[in-house]
């Protein structure tokens, strides 16, 4: 078996048999406290990638922001949708199962097979626990792919996290500061915003603002 079909299979067993630790009952609070502030506009289309069952998509969609989440297990899609309300939709598009329930649309396939051409109204994005779920080889491959999805002046947040010294499994993996820099510097101005107090097991998060450089930008 290949590292990558170990890797994808991992992450549908742990949402077949419910490990999910990850997973949030409420909206993050960090994206409550600064999303306001990156000024994106009413109405544009938010990136969610790798966004398994996140309350977070909820939170913006009542912003004013349709959502478009990609995810890998369609037990986390089933769920999401199960916990909400409203008439739901479901199509194919390339290789992807779509469902729509609402202003939210979940593609239920590998976020690097989503292309370009499918990213059409994409304005903004929003990872948390996307980055620091991919281990290193992959975190370069991810922060170009974004790259590739969004236009010029595209904003978004980053969460990221870094674990306690010497506590190197994952996922999820430590991405520090000096990494998240390096990795989408060429292609996004970043702000960094905060800091979160470290949790008891030594977990710190890092917010961050992001803009998609480009011409005129
Ligand atoms: C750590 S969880 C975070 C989920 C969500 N962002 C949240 O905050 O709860 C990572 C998610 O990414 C999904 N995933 C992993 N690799 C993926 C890929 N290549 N394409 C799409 N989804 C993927 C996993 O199934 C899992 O649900």
């Amino acid at each position: 078996m290949s590292e990558k079909t170990e890797v994808v299979n991992e992450w549908l067993s742990r949402w077949r048999e419910g490990r999910i630790g990850f997973h949030r009952d409420a909206p993050h609070p960090a994206l409550q406290r600064h999303w306001a502030r990156l000024g994106v506009p009413y109405g544009t289309k938010v990136l969610v990638p790798l966004c398994g069952k996140s309350l977070d998509m909820r939170w913006l969609a009542e912003r004013g922001h349709p959502v478009l989440g990609i995810e890998l297990s369609l037990e986390a899609i089933d769920q999401f949708i199960a916990e909400g309300q409203g008439e739901v939709s479901r199509f194919h598009l390339g290789s992807f199962d779509v469902c729509r329930q609402g202003s939210i649309e979940l593609w239920r396939g590998d976020f690097f097979h989503f292309h370009i051409d499918q990213a059409a109204e994409i304005g903004a994005f929003y990872d948390r626990a996307a980055l620091i779920a991919l281990p290193e080889a992959t975190r370069q491959r991810y922060a170009f792919h974004l790259a590739q999805l969004l236009p010029p002046g595209a904003l978004g947040l980053l969460i990221s996290l870094v674990r306690a010294p010497g506590d190197d499994r994952g996922p999820p993996y430590t991405v520090c500061a000096d990494e998240v820099r390096q990795l989408f510097t060429p292609n996004f101005e970043l702000t960094h915003l905060e800091d979160s107090q470290p949790e008891d097991n030594g977990w710190q998060e890092s917010v961050w603002a992001m803009v998609r450089r480009g011409p005129g930008v």
